[in-house]
């Protein structure tokens, strides 16, 4: 998990849920959409063939988040291995977490691209005592090579044609989801996942939105702060208020594709400490961006349409999908993505 994560999220530490999970709504429907409080304690009708978590073979622990853990399990009868995201919530729910939860969930049954992690099924309590008790269980597509941050982990930079792999795909997932007015609103290396074909797709909506934020949600800080951009940081400074999200998650974009180039965090020295004041003043009031001097026009430009402090100004995903710097000929390094991933 990232050394940056200063403000994790609420709800995952938070007592157990009794989850509302709203049967799928038409597209149009989930601009602003208020979950139902009413409590319902299901599996989800899934497209991995159970309904029962001890069909599920533990096999090994792929990692650890803020709230729960990920394991590699196989499907018993079919042999199919898929990655069980398994959240646990401490006590003093707050009725924004649950909604949260229930938020996560609905927008995992409803995304269905290339682009995005996809969730095959969702479980809430009562169904997850083989998995120690955890209060909510995402069966995910089993994503072989890792997430970027391994990735990074281990080879620190990667070459720009790879990088310009990865920026254009996750455009198109970004460019999906807000075409489903779903903002991500947490982008960073841990959430871009990466398959034995070299895909890399959008996870985690633990801190996503259907539609505007409330001034509550966005007080609540949630998501990453070193990836947050300016107006989600300050909002009052930088016009947060009037902003719908989805330039947001572009700046975001725009921090993972310069940390791909240097090979650390880029917003500040590798020798500060990244606390809450020194993000917040390099975010908010730091000078433009230095670029690497081996970066290529192409990627510089790129880098400063999404780093862009002023929102209004900055590139959005429509533009960045015509962008020279990710419509170059990249054919074959998907593969280039996989050897990379898969021997670090
Ligand atoms: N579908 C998946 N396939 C393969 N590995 C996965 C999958 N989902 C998650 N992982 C691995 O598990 C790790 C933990 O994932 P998780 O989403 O819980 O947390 P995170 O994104 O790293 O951190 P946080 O939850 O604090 O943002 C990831 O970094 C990744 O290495």
């Amino acid at each position: 998990m990232s050394v940056y994560k200063t403000l994790v999220r609420e709800r995952r530490h938070q007592e157990a849920l009794r989850l509302p999970l709203p049967l799928p709504t038409p597209e149009a429907d989930l601009w602003n959409r208020t979950l139902s409080p009413s409590p319902l304690s299901f599996s989800t009708s899934n497209s991995c063939g159970t309904d029962n978590l001890s069909d599920l073979e533990k096999l090994v622990i792929l990692g650890h988040g803020s709230g729960g853990t990920v394991y590699k399990v196989r499907h018993r009868k079919t042999s199919a291995v898929y990655a069980l995201k398994v959240l646990r919530f401490g006590k003093d729910v707050a009725a924004m977490a649950e909604q949260q939860a229930a938020q996560e969930a609905e927008i995992l049954r409803q995304v269905d691209s290339q682009f995005v992690v996809r969730c095959h099924g969702v479980f809430d309590h009562g169904f997850t005592d083989i998995y120690g008790g955890g209060d909510l269980c995402f069966i995910m597509e089993y994503m072989e090579a890792g997430s970027l941050h391994d990735v990074l982990r281990t080879r620190r930079r990667l070459p720009e044609k790879l990088i310009s792999v990865m920026a254009q795909r996750v455009l198109e997932g970004l460019n999906y989801l807000h075409s489903m007015q779903i903002v991500h609103r947490d982008i960073k290396p841990s959430n871009l996942l990466i398959n034995n074909k070299g895909e890399i797709k959008i996870a985690d909506f633990g801190v996503s939105r259907v539609g505007r934020c409330t001034a509550r949600e966005r007080d609540s800080s949630m998501g990453t702060c070193a990836y947050m951009s300016p107006e989600r940081f300050d909002p009052e400074g930088w016009n947060g208020d009037c902003s719908d999200g989805f330039a947001g998650d572009v700046w975001s974009l725009g921090v993972v594709v310069l940390e791909c180039h240097v090979g650390h965090f880029p917003l500040i020295g590798q020798e500060q400490k990244p606390d809450w004041t020194t993000l917040m003043c390099a975010i908010c009031f730091g000078e433009r961006v230095q670029m690497p001097e081996t970066a290529s026009p192409e990627f510089r430009n790129f880098v400063w349409r999404c780093l862009e402090k002023d929102w209004r100004m900055r590139g959005t995903v429509k533009e960045l999908l015509v962008h020279p710097f990710v419509t170059k000929d990249n054919s074959g390094f998907s593969e280039e993505l996989v050897g990379y991933a898969l021997h670090c």
